[in-house]
């Protein structure tokens, strides 16, 4: 698990480290522009010629030791300063001074095409406004440039806390920042801006860390040590129920997949609760799936199902007729078991304006940004202005865990949220949401909180869609070939946590 932090906590976790510690900031950009530099030989990027880009922050500041790092080093290098002389900081002008004295070629209109490489060096974690002017012309410029790009710290342009494009951002190839991650390299448009982040320490330490903080993290590899553990002695019925009301007379694959999902990521027993026309498609598909089908005392049975299964899900290509809403208003009144609400079980809440704060089982929605703003009454534009904040709000005023889907996904308690970095575009693809419910249902059945299944479920979705991608490509994947994916994962997990 790695911590994210905002950029104001970023800032005073600086501050902490020169202050409180006695680090000269000097040592700190030293240590980054070397971090950037190390991380452009391993790139393998042509350095034929270089041009730096600097603003008058201490990001521009990163920009000129690293000029003159590659200057030393004999790499073909010039500078282009962008910023303005007087709003400089006093480190940055000490460094542009030193690459003036040492005669690094300074231009104010260079040719961007002959360039191999740029390193974006305009803004940081300092970015304040949407970017204009000059500032703006220099970003289209790179982005119109052929050349490898490198960002320091974050592309320039892209908010820290919310991935938002102030105005124009840098497209970088590749990013590196300092200590801690920011939310914004993930989440929205931060994550495509930002493509692959390198975290280098530069002798900013935890201890440093502000102890009133936003609270973010995100999982990695080894965090998939947090699948519930499976003994030698296991039994199908100690490895969890699952209930899937999912499906309609239309729409039977939503069903299949998130059963398949949740099956393969470990649960005992998945029962589809279904309209009666998905039966035959529901055996052939998945043998090992046990059927009920709606009928008309559909009450009797679904107390039955709620009293058997140990998590119910609903949503996943369930309809939105009469039928579905009282099903999913009996499951609220009446389960004492964990509740996923995804997809139409969400078109239904937000359509019925049902409230989800009250009652006394868990409850978790999975929506993407088109449900969630259904359910917010808002815009897709005005969540995306701030996912962890929609997300957050969301989870806090109805009680319940909020799964925001998007390219990076945030999963929030209220309190705390997680940021997924797995997962690539090609889960861009109908029914990937539905593999994820079963995921998620099937790792809350075997005894995971409803919080902690759903952070674990997420990352392990997008390994999955990673997997999916390496053997089946970002375009040609789809939502099944995830479930192929999710077992090589989940096998090579094992594999490392030994499992009996
Ligand atoms: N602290 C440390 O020791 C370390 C810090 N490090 C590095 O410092 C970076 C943070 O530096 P920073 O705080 O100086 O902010 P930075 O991102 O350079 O930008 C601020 C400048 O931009 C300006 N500005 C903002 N928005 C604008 C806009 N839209 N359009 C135009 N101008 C705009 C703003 O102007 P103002 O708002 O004041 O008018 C100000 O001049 C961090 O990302 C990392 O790279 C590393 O060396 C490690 C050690
Ligand atoms: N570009 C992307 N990068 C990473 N994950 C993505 C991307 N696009 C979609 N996903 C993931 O795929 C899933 C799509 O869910 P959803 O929109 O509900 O699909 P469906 O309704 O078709 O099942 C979500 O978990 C989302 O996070
Ligand atoms: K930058």
């Amino acid at each position: 698990m790695r911590i994210l932090l905002s950029k104001e906590d970023m800032k005073t976790c600086d501050q902490n480290t020169i202050e409180g510690f006695g680090v000269p900031s000097c040592v700190l950009m030293e240590r980054a522009a070397l971090a950037c530099v190390d991380e452009l030989y391993r790139s393998g990027a042509a350095l034929d010629r270089v041009l730096v880009i600097c603003g008058s922050g201490n990001n521009g500041g990163d920009g000129f030791a690293i000029a003159r790092l590659l200057f030393l080093d004999q790499v073909p290098v010039s500078i282009w300063f962008v910023g303005k002389e007087q709003s400089c900081t006093d480190q940055t002008r000490h460094q542009k001074e030193i690459c003036e004295k040492y005669g690094i070629t300074f231009c104010s209109n260079p040719e961007i095409n002959e360039y191999t490489v740029i390193v974006d060096a305009l803004f940081g974690i300092g970015l304040s406004r949407d970017i204009e002017g000059s500032y703006r012309d220099a970003i289209g410029r790179i982005n119109e440039s052929p050349a490898f790009v490198l960002s320091v710290d974050i592309p320039s342009g892209i908010d820290g806390n919310t991935g938002v494009i102030r105005g124009i951002a840098v497209k970088a190839d590749l990013t590196v920042t300092f200590a801690f991650e920011q939310p914004g390299h993930y989440i929205g448009k931060g994550r495509a801006c930002t493509k692959e982040v390198r975290v280098r320490q530069i002798g900013i330490t935890k201890e440093s860390l502000p102890k009133c903080r936003k609270s973010y993290v995100c999982y990695d590899s080894m965090d998939l040590r947090r699948l519930p553990e499976r003994l030698a002695t296991e039994n199908k019925g100690s490895c969890g129920k699952v209930l899937l009301i999912a499906g309609s007379r239309d729409m039977c694959g939503a069903a299949i997949l998130s059963a398949r999902a949740a099956y393969r990521s470990g649960a005992g027993y998945v029962r589809i609760y279904t309209d009666e026309h998905n039966q035959s498609a529901l055996f052939q598909s998945i043998p090992e799936a046990v059927v009920s089908c709606i009928h008309s005392n559909w009450k009797r049975e679904l107390e039955n199902l709620l009293a058997w299964a140990d998590v119910v899900a609903v949503g996943p290509g369930i309809g939105m007729e009469a039928q579905k809403l009282d099903i999913l208003n009996y499951v609220l009144e009446h389960a004492d078991i964990p509740v996923i609400l995804d997809a139409d079980a969400l078109n239904l809440v937000a359509r019925h304006n049902l409230s989800l704060d009250g009652y006394s089982m868990p409850v978790a929605v999975t929506p993407h940004l088109g449900e969630m703003a259904r359910l917010c009454r808002s815009t897709i534009s005005d969540i995306s202005e701030d996912l962890i904040a929609s997300a957050e709000i969301f989870a806090k005023e109805q009680h319940v865990i909020c799964v925001l889907k998007d390219a990076g996904t945030v999963v929030s308690n209220g309190s705390e949220s997680y940021i997924n970095t797995s997962g690539n575009s090609g889960m861009a693809t109908a029914g990937s949401g539905d593999v994820l419910t079963g995921v998620f249902a099937g790792l809350t059945a075997q005894g995971m909180t409803l919080f902690e299944a759903a952070k674990l479920a997420v990352f392990l979705h997008g390994c999955a869609g990673d997997a999916a991608a390496q053997k089946y490509g970002k375009r040609s994947m789809t939502a099944n070939d995830l479930v192929e994916g999710l077992i090589r994962v989940l096998a090579d997990a094992d594999d490392k946590n030994k499992c009996k």
